[in-house]
This record gives structure tokens, sequence and C-alpha cells, in this order.
């Protein structure tokens, strides 16, 4: 058996989940007041903040560290690499350290290899303590050079990885064009819960995901459509830069020519500028609020710009989709829909309505995500996949 600590941090909360094997032994969702986290000016130096809170919830739930094999967390904005299992090693850590932008995800390796050290020095009930691990690196297999002879529940090394980051990148090269030479289209995505209800759905049917051809539209507070050729999502939207549909707190894809007049107007800082893209636009700028539920019953209740507002995000949705089943050249196995909007039954049947000619739509409401990092970590535990190295993968140097 093999117990596994999962971390999902959030721009507002930090979830953590212990399983045993597959089985789910605790779930807790810290809340993060908007004050609390303001007070620090970078995503990263949130870690040792959020590092002591996950601390508390495993010792309020009786969990020792010490019966931990792996730590496992949601990666982020780092360089582009193909989707896998991350060991989260010196030069993994380094560049989530320094990430290529803000992002609450780039926590989730630093924090998972700073547990995995506490769960290194953590006191062995049968044994010796081990010597303290020099910073977090000791939780890695590089740089713990076999000093480490007695760490994990069993006597192995507790590992710290990330699975499937949001800059999983998969793209052909016609997907990178934009048509300005200094822009690059980049791939930045809920790779995790796109990959992982992908799988989800290639073996409801009884089949590979590397056999089939499927859209995934993640319908969160961001939204993001994934065109999946065989395993591979070789195009998307950039669900954080303002690309693609607009969601519940971002703005989308803008006329280019009208954002730039606004931008340079002088009626916004940078820092607001880039909220308007992400945090406050959407749902949230046309309508004040980013809660589709509270959309969904004001429109049921007469509001005509409720009801307008989440049609319009339908129909882009509906459009993103189009232009996925384009990339796959119509050859498409099924359309995936997941994320929270995926509850809202309205959304759903406006955006089935528009696309149900390409391919039959299924639903996986929510996110999958702790099962998918508990699942990456297991392939690696398992010995069916190994952990990938970053410094191998990463795809821009
Ligand atoms: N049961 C539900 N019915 C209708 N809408 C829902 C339901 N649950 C969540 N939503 C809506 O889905 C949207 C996104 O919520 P969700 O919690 O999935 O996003 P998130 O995790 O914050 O963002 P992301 O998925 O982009 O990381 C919100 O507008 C929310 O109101
Ligand atoms: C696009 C990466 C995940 C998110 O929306 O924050």
């Amino acid at each position: 058996m093999s117990r596994v600590l999962c971390i999902n941090p959030g721009s507002t909360s930090t979830k953590i989940a212990v399983f045993d094997d597959e089985a789910e032994v605790c779930a807790v969702t810290v809340r993060h007041p908007a004050e609390e986290l303001a007070a620090f000016g970078r995503v990263a130096q949130q870690a040792s903040f959020r590092r002591d809170l996950i601390l508390d919830a495993l010792a309020q739930a009786g969990f020792g560290l010490d019966t931990l094999d792996a730590v496992v967390g949601r990666g982020g904005l780092i360089r582009p690499v193909a989707g896998g299992t991350y060991l989260v090693d010196a030069d993994l850590l380094d560049e989530l350290r320094h990430p290529t932008g803000e992002h609450a995800s780039n926590l989730g390796g630093i924090l998972a290899v700073e547990l995995a050290a506490a769960a290194h020095a953590a006191p062995r009930p049968n044994g010796p303590v081990p010597e303290p691990v020099e910073g977090a690196h000791g939780a890695s297999t590089s740089s713990a050079s076999g000093e480490i002879t007695s760490t994990g529940r069993d006597g192995g090394q507790v590992q710290a990885f990330i699975v499937d980051p949001v800059v999983v990148d998969e793209f052909e090269p016609l997907a990178r064009y934009s048509g300005h030479p200094e822009i690059e289209r980049r791939s930045i995505f809920h790779a995790l819960n796109q990959k992982a209800v992908a799988r989800h759905d290639a073996s409801d049917k009884g089949r590979r995901y590397e056999d089939l051809n499927l859209i995934v539209a993640h319908l969160g507070g961001g939204i993001s459509v994934g065109a999946h050729r065989r395993g591979r999502v070789i195009d998307v939207n950039n669900a954080l830069d303002g690309d693609g549909p607009f969601a519940p707190e971002r703005a989308g894809g803008l006329p280019t020519a009208s954002w730039a007049k606004l931008v340079l107007s002088g009626r916004y800082t940078p820092a607001e500028t880039r909220r308007l893209l992400a945090g406050r636009g959407g749902l949230a700028s046309l309508l004040g609020t980013s809660d589709a539920r509270e959309a969904e019953a004001r429109a049921t209740a007469g509001d005509e710009q409720a009801r307008l507002a989440l049609d319009a995000m339908a129909y882009q949705v509906a459009k993103e989709i189009g232009s996925a089943a384009a990339v796959l050249a119509g050859d498409v196995d099924a359309i995936v829909l997941t994320g929270g909007l995926a509850h809202d039954h309205a959304f759903v049947a406006a955006i089935t309505a528009c696309v149900s000619f390409i391919a039959d739509v299924v639903t996986y409401p929510g996110e999958d995500e702790m099962p998918a990092l508990r699942d990456g970590a297991l392939r690696v535990l398992r010995g069916i996949e190994p952990a990938k190295l970053f410094a191998d993968e990463v795809l821009l140097r």
C-alpha cells in the first residue's frame, strides 16, 4: 500500500487529500480570505504559511508525516513541458521559485518538496530520526544522492512530484502561430483536469486515451477547450492570457485594437489591466458576480442581462469547440464537458444544442484533480512509468 499526500493550491484555498492507494482517507480544504494572502508580495512567498496550515490540518486529522510515501502537488507556470509526472528535483524547484508568471499552482511543487522534507525529518516510531534534510532538495533523488536510507514509511524515500502542470505543451507547430512574430500562442490550460477526464472518458468507453480524438472543455472560473488527438493536446486556448471564450472570471479573447486602446487610455494600472483579463473579467465584469449559480438564479428570475451573458458565454464555448473540431479535421470521438459549470444544466444544454452535430457530448461535472495527482504519483511509485525530469523535458531553454 502507498500513502500519498496531494496538494492543490488555489488562489483562495489550499486543498489537500491523503490517499491509501486509490482510497481517499482524508480531504481538507483550507480557505484563505483575500486579506490573509494580501500581505504576501509574490505567490512563492506564501509557501511557509501554507505549509504550516497543511501540517496543522494533517496533525488534526491524525496523519503522521512518517506514514507518507510521496507528496504530489499541482504544477505551475514553469517553462513548457510535455504531460506526465515530474520529480521535484533541484532544477524544477528553482524553476518553480522563478516562474514565468504568478499563479497559485506555482506553490504545488514547492509545498510538495517542503512537506516531503518535513516527512523525512519526522520521528519514526521504530527507528532513529534521520538527519534533517538540507533545504527542500532533500526530498529529491537528485540531491539526496544515496545518503538517505530510511525516510519513507516502507524505508524508501519520500518523493515529491508534480503532475500535468498548467503549462503542458503538446502543440503542433501550426498552433503556435499568431499574426505577429513577437507573439507566440502558448499552451496554458487546465491540463491536469482535462487529461484526467479524458482518460476517464476513454476508460468508460473501454478504450485507451491514446486511441481517441476528444474535445475537452474545462468550464471553471477560467475556460479552456482542448483538441486531444490520440493522447496529446495539440491545440488549446490560453485560458490565462485573454484567449478563447470569456469565463466567469476571465475576459477571454478581446478585439485587439479595442483592448490596446483601453490599456493605453491611462485609466488602469498594469496590475488592474491584468485583473481585467483574469480575476475581474467575464461574468464578473458583465454581471458583477463570477458565481454562475447566482447568474442562473437571476436569469431564471427574469434578469435579461444575466440570461444574455450566460447565453453568450455558452455561444463562445460552442464556437471554440467548433474550432477544435476543425483542428481534428472532424474526426471527433466525443466532446467532454467538465468543471463547475458542467453542473449547470441550462448552460450545458445551450452548448450541446450547437455542437452535438460534431460528436456525442458527455459531462463530468466538477473536477478530478486530486485523483489525477494521486494517479500520477501512483504510476511512478508502482513502476508503471518513470518520473520525468524537468531538465530533460523542458521545451524552451
Ligand atoms: N453546482 C453548480 N451549478 C452551477 N454552477 C456551478 C456549480 N458549481 C460551480 N459552478 C460554477 O462554476 C464556476 C466555476 O467554479 P469552479 O469551482 O469549478 O471553478 P474554480 O475551481 O474556481 O476555477 P477553475 O476551474 O478555473 O480552476 C463558477 O461560476 C461557479 O459558480
Ligand atoms: C489556465 C490554468 C488554470 C487556471 O485557469 O487558473
